[in-house]
């Protein structure tokens, strides 16, 4: 088939990429000249694993174009994803203006039949005004629009795409729902289901799905937190709640709150869709407001640790990206985190694998970043860790001793065996455990 994809971030070039993989011919649209520019001479542009290859392959085999000219794509391809942005307005609603000015300039180039499918998190109600947007200036039977919200993770987001657990899309048009079972035929043949629905169920599916994810990470840090004070180790209060199948093992990890460009801006678009809709979700409430205290949650140990002194205090980062494998920084608890420690007037010495740069390009040099872990250790009081990188798990912890000025850590992944901490003679303090006290 021949797609066009509108917006070439996280999602657009997974999705392009994923389906030119299996065998459509897709060109990429992106208003960034730099950028395409970029693409076209093989450069991938963000950090994920496993889409270098892909990418280069499909690019070499001539599946995988690039290019800035709407009307190229268009001419180019019967079926448009839009994979633009949907940032928070000022009023924490979805701001649409990229997806409606460009389904407004659709509107003047399509001259044949063209399904045009919202891929970006929409709130309800927006395929029809995509619909809207196309009316303008088309006749009804040249198009459709669809809803096919995308659910892959930053850091998995190939093997996600290409083995997704379901695709859900909305369409009211049987013509369009034929096209797009084919499209995705590839990416369920282990069985996992493609469920279609109404456009309006199929905007909400997404928010309900992000929203829930995040409510189970809020809930697990409330519990966290309360296992601190009652004596109670959460790992394994984690481990005996998710061996109960309707539960389940995975997304009960607490933590430093939950960052990403997704889950803030959903979980606080789902409760405004819900204040239009004159209905107080009051659980999104708490979910966002405990989210906003957890990202502080490792300052707020440091200052409890060291109080007034922290002033002059050198403390060591490890991890910046919002998650390993990634070097997303956006809604990053590691910002939160130098914020706080540089309003308390500590120096911060930060390493990250992948996301240095971008967070470089915010701090200069009121932070010092470092070449490697052991790096930032060296003359530090104390590390701190938000972020769960392997490299971090399996430490040389003489090393680590020798390097820091006292053997403090305050881990905000729970990344450490605790005996093996007291053992190894360190102060130790992670989230929903008991301290180590050496
Ligand atoms: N990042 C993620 O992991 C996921 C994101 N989503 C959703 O997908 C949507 C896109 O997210 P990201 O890929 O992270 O976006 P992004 O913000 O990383 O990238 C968007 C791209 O669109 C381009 N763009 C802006 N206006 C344009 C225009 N008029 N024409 C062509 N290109 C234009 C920008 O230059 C940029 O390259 C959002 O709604 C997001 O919520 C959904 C699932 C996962
Ligand atoms: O809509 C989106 O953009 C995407 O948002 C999330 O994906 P992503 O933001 O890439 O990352 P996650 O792995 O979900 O992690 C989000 C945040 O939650 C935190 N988290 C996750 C899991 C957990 O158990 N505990 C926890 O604190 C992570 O550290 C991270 O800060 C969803 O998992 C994807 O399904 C969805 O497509």
């Amino acid at each position: 088939m021949k797609i066009a994809v509108v917006g070439t971030g996280y999602v657009g070039l997974v999705t392009g990429t994923c389906f030119a993989e299996t065998g459509n011919e897709v060109i990429c649209v992106d208003i960034d000249a730099d950028k395409v520019e970029k693409m076209k001479q093989g450069h991938v542009p963000i950090y994920e694993p496993d889409l270098e290859v892909l990418f280069e392959r499909n690019q070499r085999q001539g599946r995988l174009k690039f290019t800035t000219d709407l009307k190229e794509a268009v001419d180019a391809s019967d079926i448009i994803f839009l994979a633009l942005p949907t940032p928070p307005g000022e009023d924490g609603s979805a701001d649409l203006r990229y997806i409606l000015g460009v389904a407004k300039d659709l509107s003047k180039l399509i001259t044949k039949y063209t399904i045009v499918i919202d891929k970006s998190t929409v709130p309800v109600g927006t395929a029809e005004k995509v619909h809207a947007a196309l009316v303008e200036n088309l006749d009804e039977s040249l198009f459709d629009v669809v809803s096919n919200p995308e659910f892959l993770r930053e850091g998995v987001a190939v093997d996600d795409f290409l083995k997704p657990d379901r695709v859900v899309i909305g369409t009211d048009s049987k013509k369009a729902e034929d096209k797009m079972r084919r499209l995705y035929e590839p990416f369920v043949r282990s069985g996992n289901p493609i469920i279609f629905m109404d456009l309006r169920s199929a905007e909400m599916t997404k928010y309900a799905a992000n929203s829930y994810l995040a409510t189970r990470i809020s809930f697990m840090n409330e519990i966290a937190n309360l296992c601190e004070k009652a004596g109670a180790d959460v790992d394994a209060v984690r481990k005996g709640m998710g061996s109960d199948s309707r539960i389940g093992k995975r997304f009960l990890f607490p933590g430093v709150g939950y960052g990403g460009s997704c889950f803030p801006k959903d979980v606080q678009a789902l409760a405004h869709t819900a204040g239009q809709h004159d209905y107080d979700f009051r659980i999104l409430n708490a979910v966002m407001g405990v989210n906003t205290k957890q990202r502080f949650r490792i300052a707020d140990k440091l200052e409890a640790h060291f109080g007034e002194e922290l002033k002059g205090k050198t403390i060591a980062l490890w991890g910046l990206a919002f998650k390993p494998n990634t070097d997303d920084i956006r809604e990053a608890p590691a910002l939160y985190t130098i914020d706080r420690l540089l309003e308390a007037g500590a120096q911060v010495r930060a390493f990250d694998p992948e996301a240095t740069e971008h967070v470089r390009k915010i701090y200069g040099e009121k932070v010092t970043f470092c070449e490697d872990q052991y790096e930032a250790l060296d003359g530090a009081d104390a590390l701190a860790i938000v972020t769960e990188w392997s490299v971090f798990r399996t430490p040389d912890f003489d090393r680590m001793k020798s390097l820091l000025k006292q053997p403090i850590i305050f881990d905000g992944r729970n990344l450490y065996d605790l005996e093996r901490m007291q053992e190894a003679g360190f102060h130790y303090d992670s989230i929903g455990r008991q301290p180590v006290v050496s």
